[in-house]
């Protein structure tokens, strides 16, 4: 290319930033419009006091309103356009005969003409051949641009021409062989966002969805969606842009039930929180499924062995057993002293009491009424029969009217209330579960098939759940029932009044709508029968109206969500599975994660095997094959580990290299600590973050290298996550502290983004015998990494 060339070039550039500046600029303008008016209509609202249940409940709905608007204008303001694409003409028409389509974060219309989008929100339908359209199957579109800002200023710009008659209109067609030599614009602002130094919170991927994830995103499929990927293929991207999708799309019916989003640790979900939040989405409920059963929060960690027991299907039995030891027959005959006489409750009494409650198939609180009355009922015949016969010397003389008195007051009678109460006692599962794990005796006796040592995992002193307790508490819950039904109907006739008062509110605003428009003469302004129906206004009046639907989703154990997302759904128990498909009846759920991963003993290694029971074979597999995090050096280690979990699954296929050649170091003992010190030093020279990833039993060992940028943890901890380095210690004892040994290897070696080091006191597992071997990581890549 000659000099002048150059300078045409740069100047061509230089027109078409200064170009696409003007047009950014009136987003910005529209978007700072948009802001004002949302807060000044939010301030009067605030301003505003008194006045009717409607009207109060009206303003509550304006609020909501107006700040989820702002929140959803500020979450766009970095980044608020970021593509375009160029159509042949079918719309309107700019000068060349081609439309253009901008694409953001936000929906702008253009108010001064009639209401066309100036920016597409990238969930729209229209903006969607920006991410599928390829030279292949263009799809109208001629031309991809990728806008890169900084703040508000357009920084750069990278094209690509998916027709070579654009691409030769554009002059950036190699003669020789007709290619556009431009088109690498998808893949160079893919790679910078890959290449970037991680901060150690996840970014959001809107403006490079690549086909095969877009596809997931918008799947229509209204059952069980399985993602299935090799690390690092976006799932978790997928999975969160797959929610905010939705969300938009489906908004009224998810706004109300609500979504949640499933993760394996509060670490992982930290570091995913805000993706959503910059999609300009907030009501989404993330939960652990340690965290998911209300007023529980797992504080202690269960043994291997003890967290598989616990999520394997024998504790269904074991829970069940549990709750009917509980209903206990008394070994001697129970005296109670009932109006100075003395009443007998022996155990064939109790055991007939028993079988009707039992046989009512009611759970256990909701039974004991009928246990209750059965008790009453012997009591009350052995007092008539004592008291009648001593007060006529013959024939019971009690009348039916005297007998229901007299049961009306056995039931009050502390005595007798404290008999029934320990042969049929109202339960909470918090107290069944602790009482099965600090009791020895009641765990033998509600887990016969268990050995002695697998129930010795399981036996705990100390206070506190773990998370493996949580799906258990929810068996429990089903077992035991909670006998709420005044307090149901109770609410169901509020209930009903509020959905007949909203109605009324609606209907009032209905008949003035044509006035008050007119009155305003501003298109712009929102009735409230616009955005709710009645039912949705009643909502918003309700006692909890200042909590929102994740709040209340999260307080309320019998909650029903509209979707439901799970990351790393490999990891759930079959305990677990059952605990969430309980909160998701409409089976709408998409899963994410990878069979080849899976750490937890607990897991699965066949999604068919979990899901069978709740879908049979109704849901849809897709797949994610190309590796977005790991660079190809390293992923060459990984194949020999993947080769030895499951050689029939596929490795994905790694984006790009990394320039750094993976490299292995042998230490003596005495040795490791300075070795890994050095290693962790030489990586905080460089930008991004660091992980040393150790056996359970070291993480102490080294916890003092800790800092901002560098993590020290195990393989479960950084599941999911990724650093731009990784120095894996003592893989050995990573492989041998688990069932599940060398996925944990698999899952370590692939956090890394640009490199890894494994240092080691014994001889390294096979599949590692790829790595360099080095006395200095400098030494395994000695051009400075290049
Ligand atoms: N289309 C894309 N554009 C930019 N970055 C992407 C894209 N897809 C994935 N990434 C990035 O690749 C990395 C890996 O993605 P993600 O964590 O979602 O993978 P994963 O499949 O969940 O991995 P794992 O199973 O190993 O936890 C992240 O940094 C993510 O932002």
């Amino acid at each position: 290319m000659t000099r002048s060339d150059e300078t045409g070039d740069a100047t061509a550039e230089a027109t078409e930033l200064a170009l696409e500046q003007r047009y950014v600029d009136r987003l910005y303008g529209r978007l700072d419009d948009l802001r004002r008016y949302a807060q000044e209509r939010l301030r009067t609202v605030l301003l505003e006091s008194g006045g009717t249940p409607q009207a109060r409940s009206e303003r509550e709905s304006f609020n909501q309103l107006y700040t989820d608007d702002l929140a959803k204008y500020d979450a766009a303001e970095n980044g608020l356009c970021f593509g375009r694409i160029d159509l042949e003409r079918g719309g309107d028409g700019t000068d060349d005969g081609t439309e253009a389509r901008y694409i953001g974060r936000v929906g702008i219309l253009d108010e001064q003409g009639d209401f066309e989008p100036l920016l597409l929100d990238w969930r729209a339908p229209l903006a969607r051949p920006f991410y599928l359209a390829t030279p292949a199957t263009p799809d109208g579109v001629t031309r991809r641009r990728h806008l890169r800002s900084r703040s508000r200023r357009i920084v750069g710009l990278a094209d690509e021409y998916l027709d070579v008659a654009a691409a030769q209109r554009a002059g950036v067609v190699d003669a020789s062989t007709g290619a556009a030599t431009a088109g690498v614009a998808g893949e160079s602002a893919l790679l910078a966002a890959l290449d970037a130094a991680r901060t150690g919170h996840m970014n959001d991927i809107v403006e490079t969805i690549q086909s095969e994830q877009d596809a997931i995103i918008r799947s229509e499929h209204r059952s069980v969606l399985v993602v299935q990927g090799g690390p690092g293929t976006g799932k978790t991207a997928v999975a969160l842009h797959r929610a905010a999708y939705l969300l938009y799309t489906y908004r009224k019916q998810l706004d109300r039930a609500g979504v949640l989003i499933i993760g394996p640790n509060s670490t992982f979900l930290d570091y995913i929180g805000q993706v959503l939040p910059s999609l300009g989405e907030t009501g989404v409920l993330l939960s652990t499924i340690g965290d998911l059963y209300p007023g529980v929060v797992a504080t202690v960690d269960d043994s291997l062995r003890g967290g598989e027991l616990k999520g394997s299907l024998d504790m269904l039995d074991v829970c069940k057993r549990a709750v009917r030891d509980r209903q206990e027959l008394p070994k001697e005959p129970v005296r109670v002293v009932f109006d100075t006489y003395e009443l007998v409750l022996d155990r064939k009494t109790v055991s007939t009491a028993r079988g009707r409650a039992r046989s009512s198939r009611k759970p256990h609180n909701i039974a004991r009424p009928v246990f209750v009355k059965a008790v009453i009922d012997a009591l009350a015949r052995q007092f008539a029969s004592i008291v009648g016969e001593n007060l006529v010397g013959g024939g019971n003389l009690l009348s039916g009217e005297d007998l229901a008195d007299i049961r009306s007051e056995m039931r009050e009678d502390p005595a007798i209330l404290r008999e029934i109460d320990r042969l049929w006692p109202t339960l909470t599962p918090q107290e069944v579960l602790t009482g099965l794990w600090r009791d020895p005796r009641r765990l033998a006796s509600a887990a016969p098939g268990l050995t002695e040592s697998d129930r010795a995992e399981l036996v705990r002193t100390g206070p506190g759940f773990s998370p493996a307790d949580a799906p258990l508490l929810d068996e429990l819950a089903e077992l035991l029932g909670v006998d709420d039904s005044a307090e149901r109907e109770r609410s169901a006739r509020r209930w009903r009044q509020q959905i007949e008062d909203a109605q009324g509110a609606l209907d009032i605003l209905t008949g003035s709508a044509s006035q008050d428009i007119e009155d305003e003469l501003d298109p712009e302004i929102l009735m409230a029968y616009d955005i709710m129906d009645a039912e949705q206004l009643a909502e918003r009046q309700d006692g909890n109206r200042s909590l929102t639907t994740a709040e209340r989703a999260a307080g309320d154990r019998t909650w029903t969500y509209g979707h439901v997302i799970v990351d790393e759904a490999q990891e759930l128990s079959h305990m677990a599975w059952r605990m969430l498909m309980r909160r998701i009846p409409n089976r709408w759920m998409t899963l994410v994660g990878d069979t080849a991963q899976t750490g937890d003993p607990a897991g699965t290694s066949s999604w068919q095997e979990v899901l069978e029971p709740y879908v049979a074979r109704r849901w849809k597999l897709t797949e994610l094959t190309v590796n977005y995090r790991t660079p190809s050096e390293i992923m060459t280690i990984a194949h020999d580990v993947l080769a030895e979990i499951d050689p029939a699954q596929q490795l994905p296929r790694s984006i790009r290299d990394s320039g750094h050649r993976p490299w292995a170091r042998r230490v003596s003992e005495d040795g490791l600590d300075d070795a890994v010190a050095a290693a962790v030093e030489a990586e905080t020279q460089l930008p991004g973050t660091t992980a040393v990833v150790v056996p359970q039993g070291m993480r102490s060992r080294f916890a003092h290298l800790e800092s901002d940028t560098v993590s020290v943890a195990t393989v479960r901890d950084v599941k999911g996550l990724e650093f731009d380095a990784v120095h894996l210690v003592e893989p050995h004892a990573v492989v041998a502290e688990s069932p599940r040994g060398t996925s944990d290897l698999y899952v370590a070696l692939t956090r890394a983004t640009q490199r890894l080091g494994v240092l080691h006191t014994e001889s390294l597992p096979e599949s590692l015998s790829g790595l360099t071997h080095t006395e200095s990581p400098e030494a395994a890549n000695p051009r400075g990494g290049e």
